[in-house]
């Protein structure tokens, strides 16, 4: 089964919470077709659907934790699997958010050929999930675990950055710009894969 995603595109989408990840994405699958897989999506489908599994997650998520690696990796990789056969390549968004993860995914599903890091400053970020809590009726699109998230994101997930820059895989995306100029230089990493 995993055979089937072996050889796919993978690109990893990096960056902190509010940066810009999921907009990104959006464009991208509407330009080239490809899989945009959000970690945190497919957490939260999990917690609305209202299993056992949610109940535990939710509660993670709200305090802007980590919820375990295994559990994040095995609902990237049934989803992947889903949608080897019709996919042009994957969008991982959200996911490393820690070197183990990256190394994880390595292990059980493949290599990304590319990571786009999309980048933001801080205060940028709190501004645009503050006014993105307005509507988004997320639980954890609050000043106190916004506030937790970006701590936990320079922390644990900037170091994924400086893991995979080492392979030349890296393109640093500036997310201060508008979404369409953003898009620019997202479209302009990808067409320079193979
Ligand atoms: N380049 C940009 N300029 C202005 N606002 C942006 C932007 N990119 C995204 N936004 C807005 C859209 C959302 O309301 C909010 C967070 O964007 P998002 O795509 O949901 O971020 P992420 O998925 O990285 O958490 O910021
Ligand atoms: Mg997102």
């Amino acid at each position: 089964m995993a055979d089937k995603i072996k050889d796919a595109k993978i690109i990893f989408v990096v960056g902190g919470p509010g940066s810009g990840k999921g907009t990104q994405c959006e464009k991208v699958v509407a330009k080239y077709g490809y899989t945009h897989l959000s970690s945190g999506d497919l957490l939260r489908a999990e917690v609305a659907s209202g299993s056992e599994r949610g109940k535990t997650l939710q509660a993670i998520m709200q305090k802007g934790e980590l919820v375990p690696l295994d559990t994040v990796l095995d609902m990237i990789k049934d989803a992947m699997i889903a949608k080897a056969d019709v996919s042009k390549g994957f969008l991982i968004d959200g996911y490393p958010r820690e070197v183990k993860q990256g190394e994880e995914f390595e292990k059980k599903i493949g290599a990304p050929c590319l990571l786009l890091y999309i980048d933001a400053k801080g205060e940028t970020m709190v501004k645009r999930l503050m006014k993105r809590g307005e509507t988004s009726g997320r639980a954890d699109d609050n000043e106190e675990t916004i506030k937790k998230r970006l701590d936990l994101y320079y922390k644990a997930t900037e170091p994924v950055i400086a893991f995979y820059s080492s392979r030349g895989i890296v393109r640093k995306i500036d997310s201060e710009l508008p979404v369409d100029e953003v898009f620019g230089h997202v479209a302009k990493a990808i067409d320079g894969l193979k």
